[in-house]
């Protein structure tokens, strides 16, 4: 089954009504207003700050999607938080959980990220539900560990995966300029592949696309997207600029 190919922009805690309205323009016009990128399909999905959701909506061309970069499992007395319930009534489809910075800076736990990326299902979000191991886990040997730890608590409870797309994002790699080569993406991507097929299903494990995020840029993206397992990418830095595009168009090669 083919896997279709999934970019993501995650633009964290940046831009501004100007910088947003700038940067969208010159994609649009880049891109023909986003209508066709070397013939393939590809789906385009940009995560901005919760405020600029909308402004973002309005600019962006005319097939990139927009996602929310976390959410929160209730409606009611949590002040300053965002229910996955208000991400669908504004029409947003897709919304990031488990992120490293959600993680690490604000303490998120495996079953927080699992609740997160469960009741955003249930509402009717896709979810980009990331994993990834620190330096300090890789360098101990327990890359997989830590990863397969971070997917089961999520796959746990999954009930669609239809709306899951998995970002092995090696924290390492995040924002330093370190990407993993692409035979250590390769690596991983290949393993939490076989722990869906043995632990969820085969079918699951053929069509969920996982995805790699970690300094990718237009220079390193295309080798990247060689890789058998590689399904895409979640950039962070490089989506806050015009050549962005390139790194949507690397899946053509
Ligand atoms: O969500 C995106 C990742 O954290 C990667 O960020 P980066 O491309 O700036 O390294």
């Amino acid at each position: 089954m083919t896997r279709t190919f999934f970019v993501g922009g995650n633009w964290k805690c940046n831009s501004t009504v100007k910088s947003i309205t700038e940067l969208c323009a010159s994609w649009k016009e880049s891109t023909d207003n986003g209508a066709k990128y070397s013939g393939k399909p590809v789906e385009i999905v940009i995560a901005p700050p919760s405020i600029y959701a909308q402004t973002a909506k309005d600019a962006l061309p005319a097939n990139f999607q927009v996602s929310l970069q976390d959410c929160y499992s209730s409606t009611g007395a949590f002040t300053g938080e965002i229910a996955a319930d208000m991400i669908v009534d504004m029409g947003i489809p897709w919304v990031i959980t488990g992120h490293s910075e959600r993680r690490t800076i604000f303490k998120e736990t495996d079953e927080v990220v699992a609740t997160k990326t469960a009741y955003a299902i249930s509402k009717g979000l896709s979810v980009i539900a990331c994993i990834g191991e620190l330096l300090e886990e890789r360098e101990a040997g327990k890359t997989l560990e830590v990863n397969e730890r971070q997917l089961s608590a999520i796959a746990a409870t999954v009930t669609d995966w239809s709306k899951v797309v998995i970002a092995y994002e090696p924290v390492w790699a995040i924002g330093t300029g370190k990407v993993a080569t692409p035979e250590q993406a390769q690596e991983v991507h290949a393993a939490l592949r076989a722990w869906l097929s043995t632990n969820v299903n085969p079918e699951v494990a053929e069509s969920t696309r996982i995805i790699y995020g970690g300094s990718v840029k237009p220079a390193n993206a295309n080798e990247l997207a060689g890789q058998a397992d590689i399904d895409g990418f979640l950039v962070g830095g490089a989506s806050l600029k015009p050549d962005f595009i390139s790194v949507i168009d690397s899946y053509a090669v």
